[in-house]
């Protein structure tokens, strides 16, 4: 069975501070590119109307445009460039942490129910258990349990960078949302929130009880529903319909920047989660029935040389656990100390 669950809470003994915790890598590889989100002069890569009404707006409000800087104003973060083989990023993706309905055992879905306090003491843990992993960018789904766990996970982590949501409604909105002095611009984390990220659509079964729907519908049909790869739920997605959004959006937006050089915080929903590793994990649809992701669990990846593999789920970096850690990011982890001195 392929499971991330959470771990035993092992003592929390802090390793002696000389011990390292991973060989050094042997070909000097420098620690993970912190290419945190560019920001460039403002240029507004859009219908010269909007330009000038961007810098009609600024000249009315006295805006000095060359202290201002923002990004290119193109839909999604800078155009990936490809970065060298050797390179290598992170990927870690979280299930949200416990909400409200989950609580209650209701089926959630796409409605958008709030982390419960369980949850959001999840989403904090789970912070813990990534403090160490370089991020530059994260995406989430546009439902609130999902954005609230990267959130809060994010309050947690040792570089101390602001999530900042980049909005994308249209060129003013992306200028204003992504105006930053030179300096700000290198203490954020770009937040890009994705409907293709969000749960199943669990049709009709929204707001029931899982327990009395197996009593009403029998566990079988309710399992297949649940857990099969084809069969959706009444008037709701398939997980095979689920994965055509969320495995296209993965491929087509976060790929490109994870190859790019871009290490990537996923925050999103047990079923597009599914979805997302039954591709990286090329899982059957048979496996992928047997997958179950517990809330608010980190689950790392590796990219590198084009491949994206799996290496566990990071434990709190004062627990002595098995680190499914590489030496790129032993590295990452020692300048964070060094920081912190
Ligand atoms: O949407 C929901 O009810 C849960 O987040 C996931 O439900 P499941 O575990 O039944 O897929």
């Amino acid at each position: 069975m392929h499971v991330f669950r959470s771990e035993q809470r092992m003592t929390q003994l802090r390793p002696p501070k000389n011990v390292r915790h991973w060989p050094h890598s042997r070909d000097g590889v420098g620690v993970i590119p912190n290419s945190t989100f560019n920001a460039h002069a403002l240029r507004i890569n859009s219908s010269k109307a909007s330009e000038t009404s961007i810098f009609h707006f600024f000249r009315k409000n006295k805006i000095n445009l060359n202290s201002v800087t923002c990004a290119k104003s193109s839909s999604a973060p800078d155009e990936p460039k490809k970065s060298p083989k050797s390179s290598e990023t992170a990927l870690i993706l979280i299930r949200h942490g416990e909400s409200l309905w989950n609580q209650k055992n209701l089926f959630t879905g796409c409605v958008d129910v709030p982390l419960s306090r369980r949850g959001v003491d999840e989403a904090i843990e789970a912070g813990r258990r990534i403090s160490n992993i370089p991020i530059d960018m994260i995406y989430t789904s546009s439902l609130i349990r999902a954005q609230m766990t990267a959130m809060l996970a994010m309050t947690k982590h040792r570089k101390k960078k602001v999530p900042i949501v980049v909005h994308k409604e249209d060129d003013r909105s992306i200028a204003w949302s992504r105006i930053f002095s030179e300096q700000t611009s290198s203490e954020v984390i770009p937040v890009v929130t994705a409907w293709q990220l969000n749960e199943r659509m669990y049709g009709e079964l929204q707001g029931l009880n899982k327990k009395e729907t197996a009593e009403k519908y029998g566990k079988k049909k309710v399992h297949e529903w649940r857990r099969s790869y084809d069969i959706p739920p009444p008037n709701g997605e398939s997980l095979a319909m689920c994965a055509e959004r969320a495995v296209a959006y993965f491929k087509d937006q976060i790929e490109p920047q994870l190859l790019a050089g871009k290490n990537i915080l996923i925050a999103a929903h047990g079923n597009s989660l599914r979805s997302i590793i039954m591709h990286l994990d090329k899982l059957t649809s048979q496996e992928v029935i047997d997958l179950e992701l517990s809330t608010g669990i980190p689950m790392l990846y590796i990219a590198k040389g084009g491949k994206i593999s799996r290496r566990g789920s990071p434990t709190c970096p004062r627990t002595v656990g098995v680190y499914a850690y590489t030496s790129n990011l032993a590295r990452y982890r020692e300048l964070l100390e060094n920081m912190e001195e």
